[in-house]
């Protein structure tokens, strides 16, 4: 059957944003040669704004904007980081998530002028980030370094690494600057067990209307079932915990070599010193989703997630 038709990819205008869609239009090429992509790029409020995202409704700040375009039939499809997705409430109403691609590289790294690792940061380095996640674990493992508040994309970050003012290292995500094509800046890819990652991590999802079937159909050949199983259980813990871009969390959900799914989950204070930590298998990630949450809630994670967070880094 042909699929010859028109498919208009909506996405935000950040140059890593734009780097994941012409991964899609790739993988559509190889597989759907009659469909023909065309991409619409827009500005969101995330990217505008340069303050606290709380202030802004959290990560929905890089989201809505599109979502809407979807919702009117603007566009068809649209590409989003999990990670970026908020946690805390469903997927906008009449849309659906309809792929998960393979997951890319999951850990975040030290992003160091000189190549020096962590360990060898001296006292009072200063660190951007923007990530509550990244400066709690900071917190846990190398409190004589200074987390500074950092806004922008990944590659205005870079820049503001190199004037030298007021950053003397960066912490930023392995999949991100591979994708935007800065992988050379990375001094030190920090292991998932010391710098537990973001939950949906390295993984990209396909959004459309729910009513559109076509476009579904086309989302879901490109789909990958394991990055699909482990995002279900990061996100239903997530879920469950009401995380949102203030809470502490981190997960990371892994298919072993066994087939077995295992979900690794941490909620840590800002400061480092009350580390909530739940690592469980099951064969349901829903089940096991679920279950880790519910560990971590026995062990005090809502006291600890409904603290206030003040400045985030
Ligand atoms: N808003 C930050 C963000 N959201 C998604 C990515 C790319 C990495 C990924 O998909 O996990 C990044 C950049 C970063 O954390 O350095």
């Amino acid at each position: 059957m042909s699929d010859s038709r028109l498919l208009r990819i909506g996405t935000r205008n950040s140059p890593m944003a734009l780097a994941q869609v012409e991964r899609v239009r790739t993988m559509l090429a190889d597989r759907h040669p009659d469909v023909t992509v065309e991409v619409m790029s827009m500005s969101t409020s995330g990217d505008r704004w340069q303050g606290d995202l709380a202030a802004l409704g959290g990560k929905g700040a890089f989201t809505k904007e599109v979502d809407a375009a979807l919702l009117a039939g603007n566009v068809d499809l649209v590409v989003h980081c999990v990670k970026d997705v908020p946690g805390d409430r469903p997927a906008p109403a009449g849309t659906v998530m309809a792929a998960y691609l393979a997951r890319d590289d999951v850990r975040d790294c030290l992003v160091h002028p000189a190549g020096l690792r962590i360990e060898q940061l001296p006292a009072g380095t200063r660190i951007g980030t923007s990530a509550v996640r990244r400066v709690a674990q900071l917190a846990l493992h190398w409190p004589h370094l200074a987390p500074v508040a950092i806004r922008g994309n990944a590659n205005s970050r870079l820049a503001k690494l190199d004037t030298g003012d007021r950053y003397d290292a960066l912490l930023l995500a392995v999949s991100g600057l591979r994708r935007i094509g800065q992988a050379d800046r990375i001094t030190h890819p920090i292991d998932v067990d010391t710098m537990v990652p973001a939950v949906g991590s390295g993984t990209l999802v396909l959004q459309c209307r729910e009513d559109d079937t076509g476009t579904r159909d086309l989302a879901a050949s490109l789909g990958d079932p394991q990055a699909q199983q482990e995002t279900t259980a990061e996100r239903t813990m997530l879920h469950i915990l009401q995380g949102n871009c203030h809470s502490p969390i981190a997960a990371l959900a892994r298919t072993e070599p066994d087939g077995r799914l295992g979900l690794r989950a941490r909620v840590i204070s800002l400061d480092g010193k009350t580390v909530l930590d739940v690592h469980e298998w099951a064969a349901d990630p829903i089940t096991l989703g679920t279950s880790v949450a519910a560990a971590l809630l026995r062990q005090g994670a809502r006291d600890l997630l409904d603290l206030p967070v003040h400045g985030a880094a």
